[in-house]
């Protein structure tokens, strides 16, 4: 959506939420204004967010607003399918997830549900439409630790080559498409663990032509004056969130930006771009996607540290 941003971004929703937490945005603010400005709010995708962020948006409405009903009165619009993703909770319980939807909040009782029932996506394959709503709705048979048996018709490729014939299919002629960002846009390849990611990285890099560029991060550890933590070690982890140690890419190659870097030029989370040259400490991209697309950005080293749920016992840091 253009000008669409993170709610988290938008509403100044704390990173660390607790029961009373609020927004960090005062009356006074240029958000606030906006905010009560505002005929009408969207969120979408509102299933994988944490309720206390719904609530801490509801008591800062009511805040700003003056007004005691749910979000100061504002109309909201909320999107999203409890079937899918839900909220993350680093090795959580069924139980603590659940307890952290929107279902669970007090805010769902004044909510009214409007069903969208037709799968437009996937309106020309009803055995498919209905089987990912057997999954969704649980009534397809599973096997222990909630499997299911993937008939045949999607199991296209299962062989030793599958990997690379699953690359061509999706890249078909790469060598003759790479440096066509129409092409390189309107495809990507889905994975469920980030090791399968960094394997098929790691395959598609080695497919591209030109020279490689590795990057290196650097990395160091806050309050650490004895050393204890050597840095061939810090160079070989990989906490949860974090890019790895080493990155290799190559000139066209696409890539996914996965921090805020600069919502209002289109640098989000999931921003796709493509490398069009290297400087030391940055890469020089083009923007494919979004109401951005075409424009020439650099990304520069970011400073991240893992988020405070991993127990690493020491504060860590990678550039
Ligand atoms: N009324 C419509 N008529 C024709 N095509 C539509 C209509 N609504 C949606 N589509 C198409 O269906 C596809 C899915 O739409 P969309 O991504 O908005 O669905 P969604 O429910 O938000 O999906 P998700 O569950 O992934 O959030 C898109 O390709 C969109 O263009």
């Amino acid at each position: 959506m253009p000008g669409g941003r993170t709610a988290h971004s938008r509403f100044k929703i704390p990173i660390k939420l607790e029961d009373n937490s609020v927004c960090n945005f005062t009356k006074q603010s240029g958000t606030a204004a906006l905010l009560r400005e505002a005929s009408l709010i969207i969120w979408d995708e509102v299933a994988m967010i944490r309720r206390q962020a719904v609530e801490t948006l509801d008591r800062s409405l009511q805040d700003i607003i003056g007004c005691d009903l749910p979000f100061g009165g504002k109309v909201m619009v909320f999107g999203g399918d409890f079937r899918q993703v839900l909220p993350v909770v680093p090795r959580g319980t069924r139980a603590q997830i659940c307890d952290v939807t929107l279902l669970q909040s007090y805010i769902w009782d004044d909510i009214k549900i409007i069903w969208l029932k037709q799968n437009m996506r996937a309106q020309n394959d009803v055995w498919f439409s209905q089987f990912l709503l057997k999954i969704g709705d649980g009534t397809e048979k599973t096997f222990p630790n909630d499997y299911v048996d993937l008939p045949d018709i999607i199991l296209e490729y299962n062989d030793d080559q599958s990997i690379d014939s699953l690359i061509d299919h999706v890249f078909p002629n790469l060598a003759k498409n790479c440096t066509s960002v129409n092409y390189m846009r309107e495809r990507v390849i889905l994975s469920t663990r980030n090791e399968y990611v960094d394997s098929l990285n790691a395959m598609m890099i080695e497919k591209f032509f030109g020279n490689e560029k590795v990057y290196y991060s650097h990395n160091f550890v806050d309050d650490d004056s004895t050393n204890n933590y050597p840095l061939d070690f810090l160079n070989s982890i990989t906490p949860n969130g974090l890019p790895p140690h080493e990155l290799k890419i190559k000139k066209n190659c696409p890539i996914i930006l996965l921090r805020n870097l600069d919502p209002h030029h289109g640098l989000c989370n999931e921003t796709r771009l493509i490398v069009k040259a290297f400087e030391d400490n940055a890469i020089d991209c083009e923007i494919v996607n979004g109401q951005h697309a075409r424009n020439r950005v650099f990304i520069p080293r970011i400073p991240l540290s893992p988020s405070e749920d991993i127990s690493l016992p020491f504060k860590f840091k990678r550039k």
